[in-house]
């Protein structure tokens, strides 16, 4: 099954679980040894126990043996409560590694996916991506757990069972497995089948949590547009694909134990004709034939799940080499090896013929500006224009294709990536915030913060003005994405935050569009007040917000076409002038 995201290429198996030994089991490998022996115990207890047939039949029940009995009737007490124990042991065990080690993965695939580039999550819905963190771990979990806990003591059990039936007579035993190499090959076909089965269903799991999140992040705009019956028939498109599809997994997973049961039925009625005629020749005894047969059909049951195993872990290696995949995909934007410092008290900004394209589509096309340090430098222009892409180029949430950055008198490439997005604050027109308090989304995380400080960022943020009407004040829960908020709010609590970070370069995106007129006039103040000594870059669609600008940058299909103050770019009647006019009139139109 193809997809946007390429398709991803099959892995091997064994290379897939050395991983997954090596990176997330090995440190737990004291607990995965202490419970391999507890398997190794239980598995042979089933060994034992059909070996105490022979003298329960032979001496107890044929000779009549009393003093038989009782060591018979110990023996078999000691094994079942050895059993019982050491299964109970090893589940506790297991079920400790397979929790540490799953929340082992989640971390680390949750760290490495913000690790990496914004084009690549530009391409990876983030339903997708829960998919893989959340549900295709699931899936390796709960298979290497049955791989591990059950496959160890199956596996102990067959061999101790193997030996039993061995020991009672070889040749019965060989006879037993006659089927064996008929079900080799259809079982290697299953267990492809089942594999492919178990990818295409976890790409369809993917597009089921991709519908969801996009369902519920949009849901105002489905019940405005009545897109509900459009976005259920969609749902249950994937939903009948889904069941569709486990439905044949399961179809194949049943298939491989069922080639067991049929090569076991071979093997029974071999040797009933075989050693029921050595019986009734009297060369051998009941007990015998009971000690062998009861070996054979406890063995039955780990060999019948040791092969549906091998359907599992086919399920498992799906989900795994999409987990792998995803820790193989490295992120281009990185901390250089050895960072510079740059000047973060009052850093200049400068673009030196920076060209980027998105693919095909060239977004800037030789950009050279710079930005005094102090300064307030604006950036102007239709939409589409790239403006929002200098921003991202700046912060490096994308790097350009050619053309140097430098920030605080070193190249941004030089620059350690966390220092260097520490030296911005960015205020854009859709504020993100957490479904925490207004409290939180201010502070995000940081505790060296006094309540003096907080309620100063506050006021001067506007955000004090609007407490009252919230139930909890500064307590409030903001709502998924900050919903409970209005969009001016929003914007002002985003305001706070970049108050509060004080960082010597700000980057605003239109940050008092949501405002209404008396906010913005006052935020506007409180915006100038916190530049005043800072480098600030302004994206602005409304030319009035921007006439005291230090520097205006006019852009246009990817190009800085015009530069210069406000009264400079009036005068000289170029692309600034005809902006603003359009605005002028469209403004007095409104009037
Ligand atoms: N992730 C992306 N993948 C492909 N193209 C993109 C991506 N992001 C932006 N673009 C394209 O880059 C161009 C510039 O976008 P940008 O957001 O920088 O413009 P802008 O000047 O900020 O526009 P606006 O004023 O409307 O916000 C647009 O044509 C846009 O379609």
């Amino acid at each position: 099954m193809s997809n946007q995201r390429g398709e991803i290429p099959f892995a091997k198996g064994w290379p897939l679980f050395r991983w997954l030994w090596s990176t997330y089991l090995f440190k737990y490998r004291i607990y995965v040894i202490a419970a391999m022996v507890l398997m190794s115990i239980e598995g042979s207890m089933l060994g034992f126990l059909s070996y105490t047939l022979k003298p329960m039949f032979d001496l107890v029940f044929v000779d009549g043996n009393r003093d038989a009995m009782k060591w018979v009737g110990i023996a078999i007490l000691v094994i079942f409560c050895t059993r019982g124990l050491t299964g109970a042991l090893q589940k506790l065990l297991m079920t400790y590694v397979g929790q540490h080690s799953v929340a082992d993965m989640r971390i680390d695939l949750l760290n490495h996916v913000m690790q990496l580039d914004t084009t690549f999550h530009a391409t990876h819905p983030p339903g997708h991506l829960m998919a893989r963190v959340e549900g295709d771990v699931n899936g390796i979990s709960s298979v290497w757990k049955a791989l591990i806990s059950g496959a160890g003591r199956d596996f102990v059990a067959l061999i101790a069972l193997m030996f039993v039936a061995i020991r009672v007579d070889w040749v019965w035993t060989a006879i037993a497995l006659i089927g064996a190499p008929l079900a080799v090959s259809p079982l290697l076909l299953a267990q492809k089948y089942v594999r492919r089965r178990a990818r295409e269903s976890r790409e369809v799991a993917s597009q089921v949590t991709t519908r969801l999140d996009e369902v519920f992040h949009g849901i105002n705009q489905i019940k405005l547009n009545a897109l509900e019956d459009y976005q259920a028939d969609r749902y249950v498109g994937l939903q009948l694909q889904s069941v569709q599809l486990a439905m044949r997994t399961t179809v194949g997973r049943a298939v491989i134990p069922a080639l067991v049961d049929i090569m076991a039925g071979l093997g029974f009625v071999a040797v009933l004709f075989y050693g029921g005629g050595e019986i009734i020749r009297g060369d051998k005894t009941i007990g015998d034939f009971m000690s062998f047969f009861t070996a054979m059909t406890l063995a039955f049951e780990p060999l019948r799940r040791l092969a549906g195993m091998g359907g599992g872990w086919q399920v498992a290696i799906a989900s795994l080499e999409r987990v792998q995949h995803l820790f193989n995909t490295k992120p281009s934007i990185t901390t250089p090896a050895r960072p510079k410092k740059a000047d973060v008290d009052r850093p200049e900004i400068v673009m030196d013929d920076v060209h980027l394209a998105y693919g095909e589509l060239p977004v800037l096309r030789g950009v050279s500006f710079t930005a005094k340090a102090g300064k307030t430098t604006a950036l102007v222009g239709p939409s589409g224009a790239g403006k929002s892409t200098i921003f991202n180029v700046l912060t490096r949430l994308i790097d350009p294709q050619t053309g140097e950055v430098r920030i605080g008198g070193q190249k941004s490439l030089d620059i350690n990536l966390a220092e260097l997005r520490g030296m911005f604050s960015v205020v854009t027109q859709d504020a993100l915030l957490f479904d925490e308090t207004v409290r939180d989304n201010v502070l995000l995380g940081r505790t060296d913060v006094t309540e003096d400080q907080l309620r100063s960022v506050l006021d001067a943020a506007y955000v004090s003005n609007f407490l009252d009407q919230l139930s909890d004040g500064l307590d409030t829960p903001c709502g998924p994405r900050g919903s409970n908020l209005s969009g001016g709010q929003r914007q002002r609590v985003a305001i706070a935050r970049a108050l509060l970070r004080d960082t010597p370069i700000l980057l605003l995106d239109e940050a008092t569009s949501a405002l209404d007129t008396r906010s913005e006039t006052v935020v506007q103040a409180a915006l100038e007040r916190l530049s005043r000594d800072r480098t600030t870059l302004v994206i602005a669609h409304r030319l009035s917000t921007v006439q005291n600008a230090d520097n205006i940058l006019v852009m246009d299909r990817g190009r800085i076409v015009e530069q210069g103050s406000h009264d400079d770019l009036l005068a000289k009647g170029g692309s600034y002038h005809d902006l603003y006019n359009m605005q002028f009139r469209s403004n007095e139109g409104e009037e």
